[in-house]
């Protein structure tokens, strides 16, 4: 597509409850769209993930919004003529800041897909027509709340139950809520690396409850910790925050240091690295989720595409749109029998909704030409 313009655009979404996580309690998103107007008069939508603050990676929206300001987006501007696939190169001269490279990309994605006719499922190669659907359920203040949450999450359907666990809030929520889903309900757990190497006797008890992986335990840059953790339990290692490249998923499959890996394509740089990653598991029989991060619908439809990938043979974090929003940005997404739908139609298939984008504004439109 030929770029005529990039759009930032900032709104706040408040959350219909508040998410903790070994890393903080968040009550809405501060959320930055990225909008690429085409010289034909096409648009294409991209979503940042990045958090509010540097908590859960080193990237965080305002400092997102600045380096797509002065960068990146001059960058592709310059670059005028791109396609999806030219983007990662024409933004790889400023290192990291992947969660706003992947907005980008996925909005000249979306541009391009629109403009050809295709859905975001057909361009990455999506084998079925929906997918099944996980929950992710934050720290709660008491375990009858946790209780309570979780038994709503199993009333709408979630295969999949997904707990935020750190030190002090980890074998007693687990037991409980395995007690309460009974033997057979999938369930798993995510520290975000709230553990060190000090605590693996201590994780080794969650072996008794039959999780189907434990996520990320121990910090990004540690991959010998998680070998040693695999090695001493039986519980899957599953790695999130530091899975950033299919180099470094390569790398750490290969050290035994995880055996299910979490994809996330905001985190990796954008939906092709996310395919890439994808297509490098499968081949070593290991296989992946689709992660999330609170995305509004115009993220939550990509990641739902990409679900429906051959090897996404997990549950992801691919809730329904009312598991975090009273409203979302787009159409919203309903489960029906734990699952959603792969969208359909050209390009990410939903439709931003201009008159929510202008009522939930936080910031003027940013136009970079
Ligand atoms: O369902 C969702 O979109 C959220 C799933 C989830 O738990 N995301 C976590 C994570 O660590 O994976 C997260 C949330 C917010 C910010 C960063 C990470």
């Amino acid at each position: 597509v030929e770029i005529g313009a990039v759009e930032l655009h900032r709104i706040g979404m408040p959350l219909v409850r508040p998410f903790e996580t070994s890393f903080g309690r968040q009550t809405e998103r501060d959320v930055l769209l990225v909008r690429v107007l085409t010289a034909d008069g096409g648009e294409g939508w991209g979503e940042c993930v990045a958090m509010a603050d540097p908590v859960y990676s080193s990237e965080y929206v305002q400092g997102a919004a600045e380096v797509i300001e002065r960068y990146l987006a001059p960058a592709l501007l310059r670059a005028r003529t791109v396609r999806a696939s030219d983007v990662a190169s024409v933004l790889d001269f400023v290192i990291g800041h992947r969660m706003a490279k992947a907005a980008l990309e996925t909005a000249v994605l979306d541009a391009e897909t629109r403009a050809a006719g295709i859905s975001f499922g057909e361009y990455f190669g999506a084998v079925r027509p929906e997918v099944d659907c996980g929950v992710s359920v934050g720290i709660a203040p008491s375990i009858d709340a946790l209780l309570d949450e979780v038994s709503g999450y199993v009333e709408a359907g979630y295969r999949r139950i997904k707990l935020k666990i750190k030190p002090g809030w980890d074998i007693e929520p687990v037991a409980e809520v395995r007690a309460l889903l009974g033997p057979g309900a999938l369930l798993q757990v995510d520290a975000n690396t709230a553990y060190t190497a000090e605590h693996i006797d201590h994780l080794r008890q969650l072996d008794d409850y039959r999780l189907l992986l434990i996520e990320q335990p121990f910090i990004e840059e540690d991959i010998a910790t998680h070998v040693a953790l695999a090695r001493a339990i039986d519980t899957r290692v599953c790695l999130d925050e530091s899975i950033t490249s299919v180099g470094v998923a390569v790398d750490a499959i290969a050290r035994d240091a995880t055996s299910v890996i979490n994809i996330k394509a905001g985190r990796v740089g954008g939906y092709l690295e996310a395919v890439r990653i994808h297509d490098a598991c499968l081949d070593r029989d290991v296989p992946v989720w689709c992660g999330g991060m609170l995305e509004t619908g115009v993220g939550r439809a990509a990641n739902v595409a990409l679900a429906g990938l051959p090897g996404f043979t997990l549950p992801g974090d691919t809730s329904a749109s009312d598991r975090y929003f009273a409203e979302d940005l787009t159409e919203s997404f309903v489960l029906v029998e734990g699952r959603l739908a792969v969208p359909t139609g050209p390009g990410s298939g939903v439709t931003v909704r201009t008159e929510l984008l202008a009522e939930w504004r936080t910031r003027p439109v940013e136009l970079l030409t």
